[in-house]
């Protein structure tokens, strides 16, 4: 595997990194990684990682087979500009910005590069993301291999069609987020009955790790496995029904399709952004 940069070096851009280069599949200082001014993170990552840090984007881009593009969505248009220059059609670029569709980055870049926008999470960091990959109309099948292969080394990977891609957001983008949520909640409630945090942490992630098991190797679906849990009268039963007094299924639907929708308005905003600017432009 030969180059590939970043372009964004925070904590998606580490977890990728460090799934990568624990998987062996890329020499560590073949990936080239610049962000905005943070020079003592590029300091960490290279100390870190062995990464090549890079202050020039034109030394980053030079002879990059893979781009990455690894910054908050606010931030694309800038750093897509920045970059364009040294953007070609040889190159693969593959965004992780929520929201931001291939439309838009075609627009800005004009030129007919092939595109994934991908979706992965922080679990990145320990090689369990759940990765979904889309593809723009320039993408051909060994880009599409290639950006499996990469996404491999940091967890799984599935195919969507890219206007699923808000929804895979909102649901296993953001989706660590919520586990830990419910796992702040499990540990300040274990303080109350009378548990010491160490002990409740050791319990909760065994319990994590146990029904991830159960949900990965059993077949059957999530409500009979949590029935098998609930005597009748007994502790589950009374702790689900103070749930669902609490409407806290119905909140967490709510939650998931707020995180989708705040994707597809992300998106949005840098189309209506990109499409000012080519206003601008065309004015000028
Ligand atoms: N954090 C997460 O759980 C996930 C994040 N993402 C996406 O990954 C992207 C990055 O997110 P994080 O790593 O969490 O953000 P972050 O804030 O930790 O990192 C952003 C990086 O971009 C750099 N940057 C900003 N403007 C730049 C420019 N003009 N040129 C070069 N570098 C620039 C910053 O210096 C920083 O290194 C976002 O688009 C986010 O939607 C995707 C999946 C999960
Ligand atoms: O919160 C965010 O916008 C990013 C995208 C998915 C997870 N984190």
């Amino acid at each position: 595997m030969s180059k590939i940069a970043f372009i964004g070096a925070g904590s998606m851009a580490e977890a990728i990194i460090s799934g990568m280069v624990a998987k062996n599949l890329v020499e560590p200082g073949e990936i080239h990684v610049t962000n905005r001014s943070d020079k003592e993170r590029l300091a960490f990552l290279q100390s870190r990682y062995e990464v090549t840090v890079s202050e020039s984007l034109e030394m980053l881009l030079n002879d990059a087979d893979v781009v990455f593009l690894a910054v908050k969505p606010k931030d694309i248009l800038r750093a897509m500009e920045a970059a364009k220059p040294y953007i070609n059609e040889e190159m693969l670029l593959i965004s992780v910005a929520a929201g931001v569709d291939t439309a838009s980055l075609e627009g800005i870049i004009s030129k007919k590069v092939a595109i994934i926008r991908a979706m992965p999470n922080t679990s990145a960091a320990v090689g369990e993301s759940a990765t979904a990959i889309a593809a723009n109309q320039y993408t051909n099948q060994p880009d599409l291999d290639l950006a499996r292969k990469l996404f491999e080394t940091i967890g799984s990977v599935t195919n969507v069609k890219e206007d699923q891609l808000n929804a895979v957001t909102g649901l296993s983008g953001s989706g660590p987020a919520y586990i830990y949520y419910l796992v702040e909640a499990m540990e300040k409630s274990s303080v109350t009955i009378g548990l010491d945090r160490e002990t409740a942490k050791q319990l909760i992630i065994q319990t994590l790790i146990g029904a991830a098991a159960m949900l990965t190797n059993s077949d059957k679906p999530p409500a009979v496995l949590r029935k098998e849990v609930t005597s009748p009268g007994g502790t589950t039963e009374a702790g689900i029904k103070v749930l669902e007094e609490n409407g806290v299924q119905e909140a967490l639907i709510s939650c998931i399709q707020e995180a989708a929708m705040q994707s597809k308005r992300l998106g949005e905003q840098i189309s209506d952004e990109l499409a000012g600017s080519l206003l601008l432009r065309n004015a000028r």
